[in-house]
């Protein structure tokens, strides 16, 4: 144990404190001390080109039946004597992500509750110390400064992988030596594939310690039809919205900056979508449209600089533009120049060799880049063997790219509007240290329970999940899935010759473009581009209404008005700051005729919630 760990409550800040005393809701089913277990039908996995690879690098774990968790029937709740102590690690192996500290609560609550003499102990350090076996014994006093609070520093995370055999080896030693009865691994899809390699790994050998993965990552692309999301992508997007919300306003009111705003988010667009349906910035450049029309980075280019160009039409030099920071790995010639980078890494050729070992057409590319993001480029790689995506200025380098277009649009006589300028940010690590809002919360302090119920039942290579989760707490449906059952194998070619190479893994699911919430967003693009109807969420509400709004992308897929509340209420907002109340309905209406399309004026006047704001109901 070290005791250097631990917050000092004497320095809380009054929120802080107050967040502390933040009960979590149950649903139903974890309410008791023991939950009743059904096993459902036997799996394959989300890829069945690639099940049979699957099976073959998982034959003790592949095909593993669902569970759901239900409360146990009355009077048939096991007594406690019949419940022996059971002991437990816990590992927070992704990085940080708002809402981790209540998966370690959870559990623990779950694991006093089953048996007061069972032990908890979280791996100080992340992975090494799993890997070194350097513990802290979790209890309430322990816990008291971290529920309900930001970051990972109750235990602090190292590098988030388990994977090769001596690391593997290592896991399994203090698995051995700590006798215990379950380990609990909390992280993203990277995380979450060592776990089903470790739990295989750990039954081959004969190892009785039950393997459970937790899915925490900010990114929310640990998404299936198991997985609704991750825990915290509600907190990061909430307060990355806010953020973004506060630069529209900012640009709007000066009218002469670009902001390029790079989100974290990695290879998907999760984070910037949702930030973007919450917060309603000019543009987004989402890589999963980039790489689906294998737009090249000049095509990007112009693509920003025709908005800029249509804007100052408008007599407009302000606005706002979300950049994901996986956008740099979508476009076809970064991402092949990428993976140049990334064999000659793998190669172990030394960083200031690497540019003279491309090919002819990525030397030339990378010589065409400026030299902050050649430098950046050549970053080690990611545990996923990608690239250091968080520390690539992709915003910058779109930024110079664009003035540099801009200018030569001048000079040739086909821009006249006044100059461009732009100014960058990247949002990332500011948003990923958050308080954690009550829905990452709550979500995060259930998925810790579940993990207790899945090691009692015996449960190994298995993820906790909970579904319904747009619904409100007393509604979700707590399960297991097999992580096994996620995998999929990549392949070179698409269609049904395509042959499945590489190990199985998780892999990051990409934005839904057939998906309800992109076809809104894709509705408004032009609106949002020209007409600046910019929307401020305000900060992260624990509190009142508001405190349970969930992500818009959450819920949206299954609610058919959802986007057209949500526009509703744009409009209605930006029609307060222009009708006096109590004007006539004909004033009302024809300030909002002016406002949006005539098919907009249409939705929002059939619309159901019309009737519910009589302030503004109009017909
Ligand atoms: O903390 P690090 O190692 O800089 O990691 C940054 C990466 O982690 C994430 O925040 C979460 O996966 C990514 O969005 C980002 O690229």
């Amino acid at each position: 144990m070290n005791a250097d760990y631990g917050a000092p409550t004497e320095l809380a800040g009054p929120l802080q404190q107050r967040r502390a005393l933040y009960q979590p809701r149950l649903p139903p089913c974890l309410q008791g001390a023991t939950v009743r277990v059904e096993y459902g039908d036997a799996t394959t996995t989300i890829d069945p080109i690639g099940a049979d690879a699957v099976a073959q690098a998982f034959p003790r774990t592949y095909g593993q039946r669902l569970v759901t968790f239900v409360a146990p029937d009355a009077g048939a709740e096991k007594a406690v004597e019949e419940r022996p102590p059971i002991r437990v690690g816990v590992v927070f192996s992704g990085r940080q992500s708002p809402g981790g500290h209540n998966v370690v609560w959870g559990l623990h609550d779950a694991l006093k509750a089953h048996n007061p003499q069972s032990t908890l102990y979280g791996f100080i350090g992340g992975t090494e110390g799993l890997f070194s076996n350097k513990t802290l014994e979790i209890t309430n006093d322990v816990l008291a400064s971290y529920k309900n609070q930001g970051g990972f520093d109750l235990l602090g995370r190292s590098i988030d992988q388990i994977r090769t055999s001596k690391q593997v080896s290592a896991a399994m030693a203090t698995c051995r030596s700590l006798n215990l009865d379950g380990l609990v691994i909390v992280g993203g899809v990277t995380s979450n594939s060592d776990a089903a390699q470790l739990a295989e790994t750990l039954v081959q050998n004969n190892c009785k310690t039950k393997v459970v993965g937790v899915p925490v990552s900010l990114n929310g692309d640990l998404k299936n039809q198991f997985v609704e999301t991750t825990v915290g992508f509600d907190t990061v997007c909430k307060v990355n919205s806010q953020l973004i919300s506060n630069v529209c306003l900012d640009a709007i009111s000066a009218g002469k900056y670009y902001y390029f705003v790079r989100l974290m988010g990695r290879k998907a667009s999760h984070v910037a979508f949702e930030c973007a349906l919450q917060s309603h910035p000019n543009m987004l450049i989402m890589g999963e449209e980039v790489a689906l029309s294998k737009l090249t980075l000049m095509e990007c280019i112009n693509k920003i600089c025709d908005g800029v160009q249509a804007r100052a039409e408008l007599d407009k030099y302000h606005g706002v533009l979300l950049i994901p920071e996986g956008l740099i790995e979508s476009i076809p010639e970064m991402y092949a120049l990428i993976q140049e980078i990334s064999i000659l890494h793998n190669s172990n050729v030394p960083v200031p060799e690497m540019s003279s070992k491309l090919s002819p057409w990525a030397a030339a590319l990378f010589q065409f880049l400026p030299p902050f993001i050649r430098r950046e480029l050549l970053l080690h790689q990611e545990s996923d063997n990608s690239a250091q995506l968080s520390q690539i200025d992709t915003e910058q380098l779109l930024a110079h790219l664009v003035e540099a277009e801009m200018i030569k649009r001048t000079k040739e006589g086909r821009y006249k509007g006044k100059k461009f300028s732009s100014v960058c940010h990247f949002f990332g690590y500011q948003a990923r240290g958050s308080l954690p809002s009550n829905f990452d919360c709550d979500y995060a302090y259930a998925l810790g329970h579940i993990s207790l119920h899945m090691i009692a039942a015996g449960l190994t290579g298995y993820m906790a999940t909970v579904a319904n989760l747009k619904d409100p707490v007393h509604k979700w449906r707590c399960a297991a899935a097999p992580l096994t059952a996620m995998m999929s194998v990549k392949r070179h070619l698409r269609g049904p010759g395509a042959i499945p190479t590489g190990k199985p893994a998780i892999h990051p699911s990409p934005i839904d473009l057939k998906g309800k919430a992109y076809e809104l967003l894709r509705g408004k693009a032009s609106s949002f581009l020209l007409d600046d109807f910019y929307r401020t969420p305000g900060g992260i509400q624990f509190a009142g209404p508001g405190s349970d709004a969930k992500p818009i992308t959450l819920t949206i897929e299954d609610q058919d008005y959802m986007g057209d509340i949500e526009m509703l209420k744009l409009y209605l907002d930006k029609v307060r700051t222009i009708v006096k109340p109590g004007c006539s309905r004909d004033t009302l209406k024809a300030a909002i005729s002016s406002m949006i399309s005539v098919t907009d004026v249409l939705t929002v006047m059939s619309h159901p919630l019309n009737a519910e704001l009589p302030l503004y109901h109009f017909n």
